[in-house]
């Protein structure tokens, strides 16, 4: 690999006379870099000036063909040493905030004048010089600051109050430029050096103070200066040849009250107090975003008791449930009374009262997410729900489940993957009913956002197959649109994540609106093939399995491509908004296919709707219609189409029988002209690929599109048929 050159770029070195400053300097003027060497040249307590030390360092950089200059301004004065190098050296690309004092007292005796001093020099100083070149690196998009802390100001030392103070507090400074600078490739990090120098000599032991060689320190800060470097907000300590990232880490911590109304007590505090201070499950909080997201979590969870985020105690093994769930269940993935053949999923009174078979998840999901194996399952890392993506899902039902009932989960981890990016949990889950028969097995695989690289294992071979869908065009499609309040539906039935409801969390995940849960779309696109090759029979379900390749929002309209191969319907999902795909590599297994190729199923139309979304133009035949003209007559909708401005035919829509005639209600509907609706017509036109037309096929009225049809596809739910 080529060596690290500073060819070109100005440093600027402070308190360069001595020391680690001096041995920046000459290692960056060793690799090409023009370096001001400053140094006030006083004595370590910030008494007295002299030019000495700056200029001897000058000449041994120059004597070696390097280039250097020297300053002798104090650091408060910034903005004249970066003037120095902009005078002699025409720009500014690194600065090195190096100078620093001491005035040791125990904290009692710290005078006011010895604390100003030393926040001047440390944490005005760095402020100054590191402002005064600011503007310079932002024009050039390119700068490089490392700020000098001390294990004084991270750990605290006795008689450095002050010196702590200041030290601590350059953390702060470069945590907030780091993220300042981050669009201007401006990066800032923290040296914490442990070196021999006039501040240590008679603070460290001899032996080891013999070891703390500065030339074994500055190959680390010329890295974190090199334009191929990318790190920034980080600390680094740095000793012996030897050097460390340090964070700031939180540990898991415990709520001391258990509802929002609840106050806080001095006991309840003294009560939790083993697990406030636990630091088991610590983690850094990336940035202060993350911070607040984990603050989101705590209060989601005491909003609602059954939400506690952290996957916690609320959520449980045991699931029990009724028709309520039931039916809450069907709603949150789309089942409509608007679909005959629905009801019995929305109507504890009908005769054929049945779960729908992807409600086999909820037992499973509830008891994943009350695991701590699982928050525990990568190695070294904790994480939260902000970063937890459902990744993948296979289900399978050994046994239909009844309308109510007491379930058992037992989950397992069985992998963890390592995929760089982020970290892949598999879990397997058992679900047992009262008598302990096994009736359901799902496997949930979780995508843990920024989770990897911690050295773990790529694949898997106990992971669920996606399958791999034909190569032809689907052998149909269903086109159905989400509810803007899909999510608030569907979490009722127990995934209370707040990525799903919540602007705010989800912002801080890293999404622009709330997105829907994944298994929601999963139930949508299990609706759609047992619409189509089930008859919408539900103990016809046996197995299904998808990935969750891209989040959808509540309210987009979905389209289920799929394929049929014996009792395996290849399917997969997208938007059609946006045309991505969402789902992938998905199959539902049956244990027969009953093709249902005789109804036309319109859903959730409404003369609001009808009206407000109907554009026609470009059309073959220039057949327009007039939205105006669209009327609901004893619940059925009529529509009329006009011809060159006249009116060319009355077309009518029942949606008690799903039919679509020629004619007018009030005329008498004419069933012989029944309107035939090509089902891969329909569908292109709803997704806008085929211009709506009419015509006229074998002598009798068969219409291959119906305008008004196609373009509120855009907006319905519809299975078509023909
Ligand atoms: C304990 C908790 C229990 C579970 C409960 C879940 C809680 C719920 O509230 C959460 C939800 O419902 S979230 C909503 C549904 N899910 C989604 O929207 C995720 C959509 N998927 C994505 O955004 C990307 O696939 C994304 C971001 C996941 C990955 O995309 P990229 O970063 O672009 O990754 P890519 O470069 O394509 O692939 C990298 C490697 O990762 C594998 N991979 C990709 N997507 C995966 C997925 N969805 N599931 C599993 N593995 C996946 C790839 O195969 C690749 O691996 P390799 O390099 O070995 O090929």
């Amino acid at each position: 690999m080529a060596e690290l050159s500073f060819n070109g770029r100005v440093v600027v070195v402070t308190g360069a006379g001595a020391g680690l400053g001096k041995s920046y300097a000459l290692l960056f003027a060793s690799r090409g870099a023009s370096v001001v060497v400053n140094d006030l040249g006083g004595g370590r307590s910030g008494d007295g000036s002299s030019t000495k030390a700056a200029d001897a360092v000058v000449q041994e950089i120059r004597s070696k063909g390097g280039k250097a200059v020297p300053n002798y301004d104090s650091v408060v004065d910034g903005e004249k040493i970066i003037q120095t190098a902009l005078d002699n050296f025409g720009r500014v690309d690194v600065v090195i905030n190096n100078a620093g004092i001491l005035r040791d007292r125990s904290f009692a005796r710290i005078s006011d004048n010895d604390w100003n001093l030393i926040l001047d020099v440390h944490l005005k100083g760095a402020f100054k010089v590191s402002q005064a070149a600011w503007p310079y690196f932002r024009k050039q998009n390119f700068g490089r600051i490392i700020v000098t802390s001390s294990c004084a100001g991270l750990l605290g030392n006795f008689g450095q109050a002050n010196y702590s103070a200041a030290k601590m507090a350059l953390v702060g400074l470069s945590n907030t430029l780091a993220i300042e600078g981050r669009k201007n490739n401006i990066n800032c990090n923290v040296l914490v050096p442990t070196a021999a120098s006039r501040l240590t000599e008679d603070i460290l032991p001899p032996d080891l103070y013999n070891e703390l060689k500065p030339e074994l320190i500055a190959p680390v800060v010329l890295w974190l200066c090199h334009e191929s470097c990318n790190e920034t907000g980080s600390i680094i300590e740095s000793a012996a040849g030897w050097a460390a990232k340090v964070q700031v880490v939180r540990g898991a911590g415990s709520l001391l009250r258990k509802s929002i109304t609840d106050i806080v007590t001095p006991e309840d505090v003294r009560d939790k107090w083993s697990a406030v201070t636990d630091m088991t499950n610590a983690s850094s909080p990336g940035n202060i975003q993350e911070s607040t997201v984990n603050l989101m979590i705590r209060l989601e969870g005491l909003k609602n008791p059954s939400n506690d985020s952290k996957f916690s105690e609320q959520y449980s093994d045991v699931f029990t449930y009724g028709y309520k769930e039931v039916i809450l269940y069907a709603l949150g993935i789309g089942s409509s009374v608007s679909i005959n053949s629905d009801l019995k999923y929305l109507y504890e009174s009908h005769e054929n009262f049945s779960v729908f078979p992807t409600f086999g998840i909820i037992p499973a999901v509830i008891s994943v997410m009350s695991n701590s194996a699982i928050t525990n399952a990568i190695p070294n890392k904790t994480f939260d729900l902000s970063q937890v993506l459902h990744g993948e899902q296979y289900l399978e039902v050994l046994t239909s489940l009844p309308t109510e009932g007491k379930l058992k989960t037992e989950c397992n981890v069985v992998d963890v993957l390592d995929k760089g990016k982020g970290a892949v949990i598999i879990v397997d889950a058992d679900t047992y009913d009262e008598n302990g028969n096994k009736v359901l097995y799902n496997q949930i695989v979780t995508f843990v956002v920024g989770a990897g690289n911690f050295n773990g294992k790529n694949q898997s071979t106990k992971i669920k197959l996606l399958a791999n869908q034909p190569s032809r065009a689907p052998d149909y499609s269903f086109v159905d649109k989400t509810l803007i309040d899909q999510a608030a539906i569907y979490r009722l039935s127990g995934d209370l994540n707040p990525l799903h409801i919540d602007p705010n969390f989800s912002i801080l995940a890293g999404h622009k609106t709330p997105i829907l849960h994944g298994l929601c779309s999963l139930g949508f696109a299990v609706r759609h093939v047992l619409y189509k090759y089930a008859n919408n029979n539900p103990s016809l379900f046996k197995a299904v399995k998808v990935r969750f390749t891209k989040p959808v929002l509540p309210g987009q309209t979905l389209k289920t491509d799929m394929w049929h191969e014996n009792t395996r319907i290849h399917f997969q999902t997208s938007i059609v908004e946006t045309k991505q795909t969402v789902l992938t590599g998905g199959y539902v297994e049956l244990h027969s296919v009953q093709d249902s190729t005789s109804k036309l199923h319109l859903n959730r139309i409404n003369a609001d709707e009808l009206n407000s979304n109907i554009i026609f133009d470009g059309m073959q035949d220039r057949i327009n219609a007039d939205p105006s003209l669209i009327k609901k007559i004893n619940g059925i909708f009529v529509y009329n189409i006009t011809k060159n401005n006249k009116p060319a035919a009355t077309w009518t829509a029942d949606l008690k029988t799903g039919k679509v005639y020629k004619g007018n209600p009030k005329e008498g509907i004419k069933p012989d002209t029944t309107l035939i609706i090509e089902d891969d017509d329909m569908v292109d036109m709803a997704l806008g690929k085929l211009n709506p037309q009419v015509a006229f096929l074998k002598g009798k009225l068969k219409v291959k599109g119906n305008i008004m049809l196609a373009q509120k596809l855009r907006s319905l739910s519809m299975e078509t048929k023909l």
